[in-house]
Parts: structure tokens; C-alpha cells; sequence
């Protein structure tokens, strides 16, 4: 294999996906020694690494010898709580043979989405890291509905990538990388080495149907891609069961499809906004203010402001977007739908007469907005 890319990151998150981690009857140990014991190595040599790993949905179908996820919500919870502490166990084991210590961290998407416990999962994971212990992180499946299930452990994996300020997301998974066409249904799909831009065809490429036993497909690597890239971070798929796949990509070696990290690197709350909140409602507006928030990086004042779909809260997230629907941006709302209704349209110096007080100028302030052409 040529040497092209040596990677020189300090921090980086590795993510492995359930085809990977499990073997015909149970969790496949084998690999998960392996990827232990290269982690270990990376950390030798001074390399901070969390893991995120999948896995306990397939481990607990395969403990219960069933062969499919059960449909009932209940079933399938029990499932994820038989086999997340049969992943732990085996991960328990497998990093104390290389003298490290693991912690557990199940999260989901309402930890990522109140500011407060996002912060405070980032301090948890610096602690662990200081502490040299490697952090394993999972969706906590057992409390989760589908509706607001976070889904995937690709798009959970780049938001710690975010959340972390890594400087490398390492997505391994049961196939060499992404293809040009599905490898289940082309016999002559060929893997694509290296993605510059987005392109739509790269999203065509990729199925979202996933191995028998994964849940996002190639598709939720793409978005995963997506999201760390515009942050300025790059990222690799690669086969997880291939040979120390880890230390030989940081020893340069190339393997699997690099995604290439844009130029400028996005504030991290700006991350936050852009990626971990689930928008509420959104604001529909005049020309004027898309060219003022595109081109000018101002705020998005109230006489901008068209009309209000949807009822939220002051500091929800919501999308601005024109009158044909194209979506502009996300930001955080200094007042309430609400009062929005009341005040839009109006000049900044209106707002006390019609509201009988005034807190802020800005519907969102240029800090709390982030534009959808900044996020890849
Ligand atoms: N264009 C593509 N390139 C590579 N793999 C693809 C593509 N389209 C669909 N896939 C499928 O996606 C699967 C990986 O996704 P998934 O099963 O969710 O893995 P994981 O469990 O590692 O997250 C591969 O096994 C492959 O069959
Ligand atoms: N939280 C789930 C993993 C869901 C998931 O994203 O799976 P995968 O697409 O295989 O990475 C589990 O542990 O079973």
C-alpha cells in the first residue's frame, strides 16, 4: 500500500458498527480484542481516542437466539439492555489485557439537545480522557422511543467528533469503504478512494439500507461525513476487520474512502445549533434579510421577518427560510412564535411599544445563526 496520508491527529473518535462487532452466534471477540488492542497502542502513543460502539441490539438478538429485531418497542429494549452489558463486558475485558480501563456512557438525543447536559457530557468525557480511560460510547436504546431516537451511531459518532473539537472520525464498518453503486446488487460497484465535495451523486451512491444486522447504511456515513467535514475535520470508512486497519492508517497507509475536511472549521456551538438541535418551527423571510444574514453575516431582525409556522419557545431552534421553502439556515430565537407574530415586520425600535418591553433587537443574533451553505 502507497504511503500518502500520514495522519499526525491528537484526538480522534473510532466508531464500530454492528456487522463488524458481531460473529455468527454472538459478539464477534476476535475483533473487538483487536480493535482494543490497536486503541491501546494509539494511546501508548499519546493519542486521546473514544469509542463509540454499536452492537448492542445484534449482541442481544444473538444471546436470545433470535433472528430478527422483535416489532414490539418493549421487546426490542430488553434486547439492547441484554446486549449492551454483554458488549461492555467483552470490552471490559479485552482493553484490561492492554492495562486500560473503560467507562460506559449511553446518551441520547435530549442529552445532545439541552446545552447544559451536552456541556456537561463533554466535561464527563475530558475527565475520562484525562483519567486515561477510554470512553465507550452508545445510544441508551433501553429508554429511547423511535420517534426521537437519535437512529444511527454514525451521525451519534460525528457529533462527538463535534462535540470533542476531534481532529479525526474514524467510521469502521463490514465493507472496505464507499462504493459507486451498492456492492449488494453491482457486482462491478467500485470503491471510491477519496470524496472532495458533495456533490448529489455521492448521496445516490449509497443505499440506506443497511447490512442485516446495521442500521443507517452507507447513507448516515455520508451525513456523518457531512457534518464533520464542514466542521473542518476529516473522516475515513474503512473495513473494520482488516488487519490493524487503525495503526496502518496512521502510519499512512490508504485504505477505504477519505473524506476530505473543508478549509475553515465552524465554531463548535455553531455545531451544536447546526447539528444536535431538532428545529421546532421556522421563520419565513423577505429577500432583504436572506442577502443581510447570507452575504452581510448580520442578525435576523424582526422587519425580515414574513411569517411563523409552528409554536416554540424563546431559545428553541428553528429554521429561516424564503417564501418557496429553500431553507437558509438555523438559529436560536430570542422570543417566543408568539411574539414573533407581534413583532414581525417591525423596526428593531418598535418592539418595546408593541410587546411593552424589549430584550434584544435580533429575532437571532448573527452568534446563535448558522447558515445551511456553511454546513457541507
Ligand atoms: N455505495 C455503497 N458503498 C458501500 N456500502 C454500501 C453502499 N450502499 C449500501 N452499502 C451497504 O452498507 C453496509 C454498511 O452499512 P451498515 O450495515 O449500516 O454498517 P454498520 O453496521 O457498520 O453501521 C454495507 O455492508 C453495504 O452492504
Ligand atoms: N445503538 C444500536 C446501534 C445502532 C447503529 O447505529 O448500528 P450501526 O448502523 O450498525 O452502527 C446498538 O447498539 O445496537
Amino acid at each position: 500500500m502507497p504511503k500518502q496520508r500520514l495522519i499526525t491527529a491528537r484526538r480522534v473518535v473510532v466508531k464500530l458498527g454492528s456487522n463488524v462487532i458481531t460473529a455468527k452466534n454472538s459478539l464477534n471477540l476476535e475483533v473487538i480484542e483487536s480493535i482494543s488492542r490497536q486503541i491501546s497502542s494509539l494511546m501508548d502513543r499519546g493519542i486521546e481516542v473514544i469509542l463509540v460502539s454499536s452492537g448492542a441490539m445484534a449482541a442481544g438478538l444473538r444471546k436470545m437466539q433470535m433472528m430478527r429485531r422483535p416489532d414490539e418497542i418493549p421487546k426490542r429494549q430488553a434486547i439492547a439492555a441484554i446486549g449492551q452489558s454483554g458488549l461492555m463486558n467483552a470490552y471490559e475485558k479485552s482493553f484490561s489485557e492492554c492495562d486500560k480501563k473503560v467507562a460506559q456512557i449511553l446518551l441520547t438525543a435530549e442529552d445532545l439537545n439541552n446545552r447544559k447536559r451536552y456541556l456537561n457530557a463533554r466535561n464527563t468525557l475530558h475527565t475520562l480522557m484525562e483519567w486515561k480511560v477510554v470512553p465507550v460510547i452508545n445510544e441508551n436504546d433501553t429508554i429511547m422511543v423511535e420517534e426521537i431516537k437519535l437512529g444511527d451511531n454514525d451521525n451519534l459518532a460525528a457529533m462527538i467528533t463535534l462535540l470533542m473539537d476531534a481532529d479525526f472520525l474514524f467510521i469502521l464498518t463490514d465493507i472496505d469503504g464507499l462504493y459507486d453503486k451498492d456492492p449488494r446488487q453491482f457486482s462491478d460497484a467500485k470503491l471510491i478512494p477519496k470524496v472532495t465535495t458533495f456533490e448529489k451523486e455521492i448521496e445516490e451512491y449509497a443505499s440506506h439500507i443497511p447490512g442485516t444486522l446495521g442500521t443507517g447504511g452507507m447513507l448516515s456515513k455520508i451525513q456523518a461525513a457531512r457534518k464533520v467535514t464542514s466542521s473542518g475535520i476529516p473522516m475515513i470508512v474503512a473495513r473494520g476487520n482488516s488487519q490493524n486497519v487503525l495503526l496502518r492508517l496512521f502510519d499512512g497507509e490508504e485504505h477505504g474512502t477519505y473524506f476530505v475536511p473543508r478549509k475553515e472549521k465552524m465554531a463548535s456551538r455553531k455545531c451544536w445549533i447546526a447539528y444536535a438541535l431538532v428545529p421546532k418551527g421556522s421563520l419565513v423571510i423577505d429577500q432583504g434579510a436572506v442577502s443581510a444574514v447570507r452575504k452581510n453575516g448580520k442578525s435576523l431582525l424582526p422587519i425580515g421577518v414574513l411569517s411563523v409556522e409552528g409554536e416554540f419557545e424563546q431559545g428553541a431552534a428553528v429554521f429561516f427560510k424564503t417564501s418557496d421553502n429553500e431553507i437558509i439556515g438555523t438559529g436560536l430565537v430570542n422570543y417566543r412564535s408568539f411574539d414573533i407574530n407581534l413583532i414581525k415586520g417591525l423596526k428593531s425600535s418598535q418592539i418595546e411599544a408593541c410587546l411593552g418591553g424589549k430584550h434584544y433587537d435580533e429575532i437571532i443574533h448573527r452568534d446563535n445563526l448558522v447558515l445551511k451553505k456553511d454546513c457541507g
